[in-house]
């Protein structure tokens, strides 16, 4: 056997069965495709590429230390697996399955057709808790649980490399903005300091902009470009929790390890369903938003320029950083859907180029149920006034990003709240009461919803009518 391993979302040594089993074969080498394809999409930012290929330049260098020559091509994946496949006639296309785009799920698509055309025998391991192909929710989490609580992948002592490894200068990609330290050590690192003692104030820090970036574990980067499993992190984390005398840590621990159930929740709905990248999971919301799309509106809100000063303030950090905590990602979501009335795909797609973790399971699922086309969850519309009350009680945040607040230079609000968010409620609310919508909606849920939530079983109501932005942890149980 000669294996290639085809490195995607997955920058790491520790914990990869892809790497591991290219041990046992005679011959191995390890790719890492830079793919016009991704360069192309829409969701994809210059900070995306940069950060990869910070994580690729250690994780080669530990590769080629046990042997592995670690290959770096730019190109679309057949012809590029052709041209080495003429070279080194591999037997074995070795890789992580993925969740991800559109555009992806083609390329694996013409990569599999490829292998059965040339024999090559393409294995894919699961690397999160998503579950391939999946028939219902019924028993995931705890095939969830069983995935997590697996021995972690060896790290093999070394490799028969194809050719001997050289260090081959990588290409350049400018960050758009400062980018957090890359690569498998900094993620554990990162990791190590979360779970021995910054995670005691998570549940308290992770509301407010002006303490989450500290008190959120940051990590969602490094699960986006795999330079940790989610298996390393739920380990860490149970460890932690079971080895620490200190209750206040094993508290925040606690509600930080239901966090990473979420993140595989959300990749499994688009793993089932991959249009909802591009279309809305209840059809009945089809053409609610779609003609009313407001350009103007849409800039502005990107500008971080809309007068309301909380949204304003979150916009400008996210793209100054690159990262926002959850409650104000979904503020300025809700925002977008309900006060401007616009649809979530083009918001969507701005989001995921200022969001370096850009993970398109969780992505898409909240876009679509932060503008309440998700058909089975509470809507839930955040008013920017309060989230600044709540979470910004003296202006610091908002202070620190929109200085210019209180002067001519800050633009008046670029809608009239009141009768926006009235507009927004008569037609969602007009629709959700309709037979089929509701139809659709226990459709939705037996395809989607969390069999652990607590979601009315199929035919049993959902409430639908609340308009409050209730807590964080709760999140769950709508969609
Ligand atoms: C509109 C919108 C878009 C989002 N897009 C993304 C995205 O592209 N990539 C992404 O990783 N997260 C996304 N999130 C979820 C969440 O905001 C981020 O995971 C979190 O802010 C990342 O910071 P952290 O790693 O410090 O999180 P922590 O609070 O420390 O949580 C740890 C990990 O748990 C998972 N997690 C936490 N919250 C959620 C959640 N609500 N849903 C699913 N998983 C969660 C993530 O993997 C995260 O890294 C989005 C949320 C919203 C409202």
């Amino acid at each position: 056997m000669k294996a290639l391993v085809w490195l995607k979302r997955d920058l790491r040594l520790h914990d990869h069965a892809p790497l591991a089993e290219a041990a046992l074969a005679e011959g191995a080498a390890a790719l890492w495709l830079l793919e016009p394809a991704w360069r192309r999409s829409p969701e994809c930012d210059p900070q995306h590429l940069a950060f990869a290929l910070a994580c690729v330049a250690p994780l080669r260098d530990a590769l080629a230390a046990r042997g592995l020559p670690l290959w770096v091509e730019e190109g679309d994946a057949v012809p590029v697996l052709q041209a080495l496949h003429a070279r080194h006639g591999f037997t074995h296309l070795f890789s992580h399955e993925e969740t991800g785009p559109g555009w992806s799920y083609d390329r694996d698509r013409a990569v599999a057709a490829w292998c059965r055309a040339t024999g090559v025998a393409w294995h894919q391991w699961p690397q999160t808790g998503v579950v391939r192909p999946l028939k219902n929710r019924r028993g995931w989490a705890g095939r969830w649980q069983a995935r997590m609580e697996a021995p972690q992948v060896a790290v093999p002592a070394g490799w028969r490399g194809l050719e001997p490894p050289r260090a081959t200068p990588l290409p350049l990609a400018p960050a758009s903005r400062p980018l957090p330290a890359a690569g498998e050590a900094a993620a554990r690192a990162l990791l190590d300091d979360f779970v021995a003692g910054r995670a005691r104030g998570y549940r308290r820090a992770l509301s407010s902009p002006l303490t989450a970036a500290d008190g959120c574990s940051r990590l969602s980067p490094h699960l986006a470009f795999g330079t940790l499993s989610m298996r390393q992190v739920h380990q860490a984390t149970e460890a932690a929790i079971r080895s620490t005398p200190d209750r206040a840590l094993a508290h925040g621990l606690r509600g930080f390890a239901g966090r990473l159930r979420w993140h595989c929740h959300f990749m499994q709905k688009l793993e089932d369903e991959p249009a909802v990248e591009f279309r809305n999971f209840a059809r009945a919301c089809d053409g609610l938003r779609e003609d009313h799309f407001d350009r103007e509106r849409f800039e502005t809100w990107c500008e971080g320029r809309t007068g309301f000063p909380m949204v304003d303030a979150c916009m400008r950090q996210l793209r100054a950083t690159g990262w926002l905590n959850f409650r104000m990602r979904a503020m300025l979501v809700s925002f977008a859907a309900y006060h401007l009335w616009l649809h979530w795909r083009e918001p969507g797609l701005f989001l995921a180029r200022q969001f370096l973790d850009f993970e398109p399971g969780i992505h898409w699922s909240q876009m679509q149920m932060q503008s309440g086309t998700t058909g089975i969850n509470t809507l839930r519309i955040y008013s920017p006034a309060k989230q600044a009350r709540d979470h910004d009680p003296d202006g610091t945040y908002v202070r620190r990003w929109v200085p210019e607040l209180g002067t001519p230079a800050y633009p008046k609000p670029i809608v009239d709240e009141r009768t926006a968010l009235a507009a927004a409620r008569e037609r969602l609310y007009g629709l959700r009461r309709t037979a089929e919508a509701r139809q659709e909606a226990d459709a939705i849920q037996q395809r989607h919803g969390s069999r652990k939530s607590g979601l009315p079983r199929a035919g049993l109501q959902r409430r639908g009518t609340s308009v409050k932005a209730g807590k964080d942890t709760r999140q769950q149980e709508l969609f």
